[in-house]
């Protein structure tokens, strides 16, 4: 039984490919980019870390006006980045599977001082395509350079720690279904779950990756947002 993302499953792969060892894979990566089930295992700890570290930081920008750009995990997958955003109703949302222009989050910045809201965090994503928070803050600087802006990178506090429940029991039924798969001679298949049903996929579908942000997140992120 491999629990893993995308490498550790490809691994799994190879193990019965090449070696003919009955190899079943488990969802284990906090990004939540594989196919073949709605989450994997640690996402929800991850967004759970991610939103209390945005709340704590919020006093901050409340209390001293400042405008915090907080980057979170996610190098090719937005799904931290979008729930974190919806979950703490950031200002903006960026994420690597969606290009926004610096000139637009500008316009969000401003719309959002003059309608007096009482706090501004930007949600990066490590892997955005305009950069990561750090070059973002810098170029949203020169465009408002009456704003204080500081630059939170949450990193590696998303990757470990104690378990949320959800992702305890998602683990724990995804355990189960991997030996019993296993026992009914399921191989080279990640054991996922589909709309709260056990699914079993082949790990070379489960690791293609086409997951993607749902539009409706974005939208609901964008209506929080304003
Ligand atoms: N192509 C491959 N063939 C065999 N083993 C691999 C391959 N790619 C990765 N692995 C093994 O899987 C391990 C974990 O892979 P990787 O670091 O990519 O993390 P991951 O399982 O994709 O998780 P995450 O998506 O959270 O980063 C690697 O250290 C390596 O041992
Ligand atoms: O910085 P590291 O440890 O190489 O890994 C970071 C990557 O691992 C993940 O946390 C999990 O796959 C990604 O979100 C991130 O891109």
């Amino acid at each position: 039984m491999v629990i893993g993302g995308d490498g550790s499953l490809t691994g799994a792969h190879l193990f019965f490919q090449e070696f003919g060892i009955p190899a079943i894979g488990l969802p284990g990566t906090i990004d939540n980019d594989l196919s073949g089930t709605d989450l994997t295992i640690g996402f929800d700890t991850a967004c759970n870390t991610a939103i209390q570290a945005i709340d704590k930081i919020r006093d901050t920008a409340t209390s001293h006006d400042r405008l915090f750009f907080v980057e979170v995990m996610g190098r090719d997958a937005g799904f931290i980045a979008i729930n974190a955003g919806i979950g703490s109703a950031a200002a903006a949302t960026l994420i690597p599977e969606k290009k926004m222009p610096i000139e637009k989050l500008v316009d969000r910045l401003k719309a959002r001082t003059k309608a007096m809201k009482q706090s501004n965090i930007v949600i990066v994503a490590e892997g955005g395509k305009s950069g990561g928070a750090v070059e973002i803050a810098e170029k949203v600087q020169k465009h408002l350079p009456y704003f204080d802006i500081k630059v939170t990178i949450l990193g590696h506090l998303q990757r470990g720690g104690s378990p949320s429940s959800f992702d305890r029991v998602l683990a724990s039924k995804l355990g189960v279904a991997a030996v019993e798969g296993l026992m009914q001679g399921k191989y080279d298949v990640m054991a996922g779950i589909i709309n709260n049903k056990i699914v079993y996929t082949p790990i070379t579908k489960a690791i293609v990756d086409d997951k993607e942000v749902d539009e409706d997140d974005f939208r609901i992120a964008k209506i929080l947002s304003t």
